[in-house]
């Protein structure tokens, strides 16, 4: 079947409906502003339920409040809030005075890893949003129609709050998650095991660890070192969940797809010299390299029926960071509108071509990345090895614009505060195992993974 753009759109799910409702009498407002600096630091308040971040390099989007939620769970529950999202923003009234990708209206949203997972999956659009692109910044609100007459183009913006003081955490203790250390190594050499036998060639295995600290976690300060550590990685928070990302799951803008694939991991010692021996050693590196060819032949074969052309680098390059470095290519595909699949997805907003963003992150979601490979029998695996839900750690995070443009990173490097306790955050790391993996080097490569998050607790 084919359908031209604008078509009659998928079946409206009972999230759609609702979501149209809530949206119907909403005014959102785009207005530029001063240069507002630092993103993070006009975050006014502590609380992680009303805070949100997509940052990189100073950067991105963050907004504040909630001016509608779409929640959704199970199998479906990436396109189906893609899917609310299309029909919220056909009810939105939108006054963009910037016109930039992150002005208008903007959702944030992040998504369980496994469609059993009981944290489904969310998408936000907050009161407030401010961005900051090239050299632009801008200020959106969203408010209802009866809340008294719209500010008039070309009206000074609204003063933007004036932030609370950032708490630190203080003394920080860790406990064991689901495994310890010991009991997950086992678990870890049962699965090189599974491997070893063929049952599959490739599965990713976190584990979690518990932090506590002495006083409620600020998720400012949080957001602020893990910018100021990791300005490389995306640094977001949605909904509790908050990380730095190396891991660009996709951006859809303009009709081009970008991704860039990880997989193939080595720490970094500090010292400089010894750091680029490792670096020559990780792009030599056969384990590495075919865990990478893996996880880049899975993405590409999940893209391609989206894409009008991909471009695929013949060789990874290796990616500095603090932590670690890890074997990345950056693909890229021409997004085909005629070829978008619009009996499952629908069309996005009247300049929209194609699968929106999210729309494309549920096609590319489990990455071999963080699944493994074949994707089915590894995430199989996988949920029963780790003997935990991984919540939203390694699903899509990031945000949507109203023409289905956006960003969605990997949710890695992350934790997820604990909602009944402010003082606790459970982080999260996996590594990928094949068939030539040691325990021992995966746990510490786990431990790498981990302290991002570590050092974002750190009581500074
Ligand atoms: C699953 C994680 O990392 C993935 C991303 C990059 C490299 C990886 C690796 O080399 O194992 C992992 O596949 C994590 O950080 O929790």
């Amino acid at each position: 079947m084919t359908t031209s753009l604008g078509a009659p759109r998928a079946v409206p799910t009972e999230a759609a409906e609702r979501a149209a409702e809530a949206a119907a009498g909403l005014l959102v407002h785009t207005v530029a502003i001063d240069d507002v600096g630092d993103l993070l630091a006009r975050l006014p308040g502590p609380d992680p339920a009303r805070t949100f971040s997509w940052v990189r390099r100073g950067e991105g989007v963050v907004g504040w409040g909630e001016a509608l939620r779409i929640s959704t769970a199970g199998p479906g529950r990436i396109r189906a809030a893609d899917a609310a999202w299309t029909a919220a923003v056909g009810r939105l009234r939108v006054h963009d005075e910037v016109g930039l990708p992150g002005t208008g209206a903007v959702a944030f949203g992040s998504f369980a890893f496994s469609p059993a997972s009981a944290a489904g999956g969310v998408l936000v659009l907050p009161e407030v949003v401010v961005g900051r692109r090239e050299g632009r910044s801008w200020l959106t609100t969203v408010r209802r129609a009866d809340a008294g007459p719209a500010a008039r183009a070309g009206s000074e913006p609204p003063a933007l709050p004036t932030p609370q003081p950032v708490t630190a955490p203080g003394q920080v203790t860790y406990r064991d998650g689901a495994l310890s250390a010991e009991a997950w190594q086992a678990a870890v050499a049962e699965v090189v095991g599974r491997i070893r036998a063929g049952e599959v060639a490739k599965v990713v295995m976190a584990r979690d660890v518990v932090a506590r600290a002495a006083a409620p976690l600020d998720v400012r300060h949080l957001l602020g070192r893990l910018a100021a550590d990791y300005p490389a990685c995306w640094t977001f928070a949605v909904d509790h969940l908050v990380g730095a990302t190396p891991e660009l799951l996709v951006r859809r803008e303009k009709g081009l797809a970008a991704c860039r694939v990880l997989a193939g991991t080595i720490r970094r010692t500090g010292d400089d010299a010894d750091d680029l021996r490792r670096a020559a050693e990780l792009a030599r590196s056969s384990k590495d390299l075919e865990e990478h060819e893996l996880a880049v032949a899975s993405l590409v074969k999940a893209l391609r029926p989206y894409c009008a052309s991909i471009n695929v680098p013949d060789a990874p390059f290796v990616l500095h960071l603090p932590n670690v470095m890890h074997l990345a290519s950056d693909v890229t595909g021409v997004v085909d509108g005629a070829l978008g699949h619009p009996s499952t997805f629908p069309t996005h907003g009247a300049g929209g071509t194609g699968p929106s963003s999210l729309a494309l992150a549920a096609a590319l979601h489990p990455t071999a990345a963080v699944g493994g490979t074949p994707t089915r029998e590894a995430t199989a695996i996988l949920a029963e090895a780790e003997r935990m839900d991984r919540a939203r750690y390694a699903g899509p995070v990031g945000w949507i614009g109203a023409d289905g443009d956006g960003e969605w990173g990997i949710a890695l490097r992350s934790g997820e505060l604990s909602a009944s306790d402010s003082h606790e955050v459970r982080l999260f790391a996996g590594c990928g195992v094949v068939a030539a993996s040691d325990p021992a080097a995966e746990l510490a490569e786990s431990e790498a993974k981990l302290q991002p998050m570590r050092g974002a607790l750190a009581g500074r």
